[in-house]
């Protein structure tokens, strides 16, 4: 059979494997100006059956695209995303989407012009590149509609700021990434000093973490927060700290301590140490809300102040750190591992737990396999962050901002078994960061 065919046949099987997962009447909808209650809140997750589906269906209508379509127009369609990027930023920076909600949802390419004041001709052609995505959709000639994605754009809490943060400080950045692979001085670098961003957008040696924490750029921290929320229902899900019961839980590195808060609304028995520089923990102190004040005066949860270079002052059950590791370089990850596991030393039976983005491929094919003739989807591999091209996307984002190394699942065990650990067991979440649980080796 022709891959065509067999592709045809995978996405057919796994697209009716996938609606017989929504109750009836749930299925998905792409017109109507509403979001799909099964998709697309972040505060739930899709069954993970169906989560798995979206993302075999996801891999293989991109081998569809790439099969059918002559490479002269693949690889220049790839070159021309940045129109689609830019497209995006205009449309929030335009408030199109709140302009065309005022309207009554639907509207004449003339009037949303008028009410965005700006060209007709040339908002049509940036609306244009994005109902080919179908966010909004042309319902007749030059007059647009709301469609459920463009709606996740209006909206005071829409999508909106995050979008304008990654199609312009985002895309500007990302455009240092060649220079930063080719560049002698950067190649192999990851310090924030010398990142995308500093070559790229500052120019003057300020670094991001500078840039957010500068008070004129206030609006930067929040949203960090908003891209907080596309992996923080499935850390509290997906994870079973339920199961960890009274376990007193140690938050190395725990910055402003929302995750840690959110963890221990949700298991109140749960105790925790937030460990981090006095400074910062002047902030998390700040931030624990009244329903977990009684947690503080009882001592259920503490503030720590401790170098993670150091040797590690607490005890506890459950070491755990999120977004920390890949700050590093893999000298300094061992740095830090080794202290944490001379610690664990103190409490018998307790676990380190990893809370990252790994580095994901999208498809590995065994040479000797039938591959020429399987659907790609057969040959994700799991130990790794979910839906790998938006997982690495990540990677990159993170990168040309922050610098720092992002790992694939095979980097943490290396250098885990270089510090005396080893991986007990991995989670693979619903979305594209992942928990890697180890214990002493
Ligand atoms: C990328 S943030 C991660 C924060 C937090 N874990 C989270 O998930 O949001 C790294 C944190 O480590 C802290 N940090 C940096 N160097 C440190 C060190 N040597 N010892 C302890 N904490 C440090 C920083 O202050 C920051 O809050």
């Amino acid at each position: 059979m022709s891959l065509l065919l067999t592709l045809a046949d995978t996405l057919s099987q796994n697209l009716r494997r996938l609606d017989s997962q929504f109750p009836d009447g749930t299925s998905p909808h792409l017109w109507d100006a509403r979001p799909c209650p099964a998709l697309d809140d972040v505060r739930q997750l899709p069954p993970q059956e169906a989560f798995d589906l979206i993302d075999k269906i996801r891999v293989d209508l991109k081998a569809v695209e790439a099969l059918i379509v002559p490479s002269h127009f693949r690889l220049v369609e790839l070159g021309l995303l940045q129109y689609k990027v830019a497209a995006l930023n205009t449309v929030v920076s335009l408030d199109v989407a709140n302009a065309l909600t005022e309207l009554g949802g639907q509207a004449s390419l003339h009037d949303l012009a008028v009410k965005v004041q700006t060209n007709e001709h040339k908002l049509g052609k940036v609306l244009r590149m994005l109902t080919a995505e179908y966010i909004f959709q042309e319902v007749s000639k030059d007059v647009f509609k709301h469609s459920r994605h463009s709606i996740a754009l209006s909206g005071s809490k829409g999508a909106s700021s995050f979008m304008s943060f990654i199609t312009d400080l985002g895309m500007r950045a990302a455009l240092g990434i060649s220079n930063d692979l080719r560049l002698p001085e950067t190649r192999d670098s990851f310090s924030e000093k010398t990142a995308p961003f500093v070559k790229e957008v500052s120019k003057d040696g300020t670094t991001f973490f500078e840039y957010m924490m500068n008070p004129d750029n206030a609006e930067m921290v929040t949203l960090a927060n908003d891209g907080v929320q596309l992996t923080r229902c499935a850390l509290l899900t997906d994870y079973p700290w339920g199961d960890l019961g009274d376990a007193t839980v140690i938050d190395v590195g725990c910055g402003a301590g929302d995750s840690g808060i959110d963890v221990m609304k949700k298991y109140p028995r749960l105790k925790w140490t937030f460990q981090d520089f006095d400074h910062v923990l002047k902030t998390v102190k700040e931030n624990i809300p009244d329903e977990l004040q009684q947690n503080v005066n009882d001592g259920s949860i503490q503030f720590v102040q401790q170098d993670y270079f150091q040797p590690n002052a607490s005890r506890g059950d459950v070491w755990y750190l999120r977004g920390v590791l890949h700050e590093y370089t893999d000298e300094d990850v061992v740095k830090i591992l080794t202290h944490l596991a001379a610690a664990m030393h103190e409490t018998p039976g307790s676990r380190m737990i990893i809370n990252e983005v790994f580095v994901a491929s999208p498809v590995i094919m065994p040479a000797t396999s039938s591959f020429s003739t399987s659907a790609p989807s057969d040959y994700i591999p799991r130990k790794q962050s979910a839906l790998a091209d938006m997982a690495n996307a990540m990677t990159w984002s993170t990168f040309s901002l922050f610098g720092g190394k992002e790992r694939s699942y095979a980097e943490y065990q290396d250098l885990l078994n270089q510090s005396g650990l080893k991986v007990s067991r991995f989670y693979r979440f619903r979305t594209f960061t992942v928990m890697l649980e180890c214990e002493l080796a």
